[in-house]
């Protein structure tokens, strides 16, 4: 009989999360006369981009902040985007800046993030959160949505050191390869980056006790890429289409059935990754106001 690994189930932790920052949330506002704000803003009609904004501008609502979605056409000019960007930094019901991506191709996305005052930069994009995450600074709450959610669902099965575990994260976006290897380091985790260039990278998938696969590439992560025991991570989001069936389903990097066989804790597809995005995309937006009060509050 096939053991079968723990599921960390994203949507309960993230609802955990959220939970705890409608709380905060409703303290903040009764104690600043005013709610916690976040503004995200859509370029073009991206269908996946869609779902996502939505779902943002709802949890937002559900934790008591004031939302607002701005959705532009996909021929918005930079400068155009760059002044949605200005206008947002310089209001003061908003607190966090959300530029979903995706941007148009005409469009320089690092010119944007790098344009959206860094105390609103709940994606933690900006080179100056980006850098000091590089540079080992964990104590700035502004962390990318994606890897905080993911240390999170960590922390449930390791507790919150990865002292003598060997991670291996296949991916090195921006988004998401990189800013993990950063978190888990400051964990304390020996960490492996592989990617495309990777030679062997089945084999050292195989060392991991903590697989993070952020790949993008339908179920690549097989019963062989996994060491019995580990814990793995799938970020990726896949629709594959049944052309036989014109049906479509949502696959991770990971081939779940496999993983839960050999693993001992996975993370599904949907209902894993993604909702602890939006919900530590939440906690960000409440700490971005918190500490939108403290700095005012000091005099100049
Ligand atoms: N500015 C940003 N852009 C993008 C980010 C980001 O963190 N900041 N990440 C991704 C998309 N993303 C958030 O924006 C995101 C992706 C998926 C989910 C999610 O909850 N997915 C569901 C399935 C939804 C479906 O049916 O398609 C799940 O996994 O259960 C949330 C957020 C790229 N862009």
């Amino acid at each position: 009989m096939p053991r079968q690994a723990v599921l960390i189930d994203g949507k309960a932790l993230a609802k955990s999360v959220t939970d705890a920052v409608a709380d905060v949330a409703a303290r903040f506002t009764a104690a600043q006369g005013r709610q916690p704000g976040l503004a995200v803003v859509l370029v073009g009609e991206d269908p996946a981009s869609q779902v996502y904004v939505r779902s943002k501008g709802k949890m937002a609502a559900r934790c008591g902040f004031h939302s607002v979605t701005i959705r532009q056409s996909a021929d918005l000019s930079q400068t155009d985007l760059l002044a949605v960007v200005d206008r947002l930094n310089n209001d003061s019901t908003i607190d966090g800046i959300l530029v979903q991506l995706p941007l148009p191709t005409h469009i320089d996305a690092d010119a944007v993030l790098s344009a959206i005052d860094p105390g609103k930069d709940v994606d933690g994009f900006h080179p100056i959160n980006a850098g000091r995450l590089a540079s080992g600074d964990v104590d700035n709450p502004l962390l990318p949505c994606t890897p905080a959610g993911i240390m999170h669902m960590i922390r449930t099965i390791h507790g919150k050191d990865l002292s003598g575990l060997n991670a291996v994260v296949l991916g090195r976006s921006t988004i998401v390869g990189r800013p993990i290897s950063h978190l888990l380091l400051a964990a304390n985790a020996t960490v492996t980056v592989a990617h495309s260039r990777t030679k062997n990278i089945e084999a050292l998938a195989h060392t991991a006790d903590i697989l993070v696969a952020a790949v993008g590439r339908p179920q690549m992560v097989g019963r062989s890429w996994i060491k019995p025991g580990a814990t793995v991570i799938d970020v990726g989001i896949n629709r594959i289409e049944d052309q036989n069936l014109g049906t479509s389903q949502l696959v991770g990097d990971v081939n779940f059935d496999e993983a839960m066989d050999v693993a001992g804790a996975v993370t599904p597809v949907p209902k894993g990754v993604g909702p602890m995005t939006i919900a530590m995309l939440m906690a960000n937006t409440l700490k971005a106001a918190e500490a939108r009060v403290k700095r005012e509050a000091v005099p100049a």
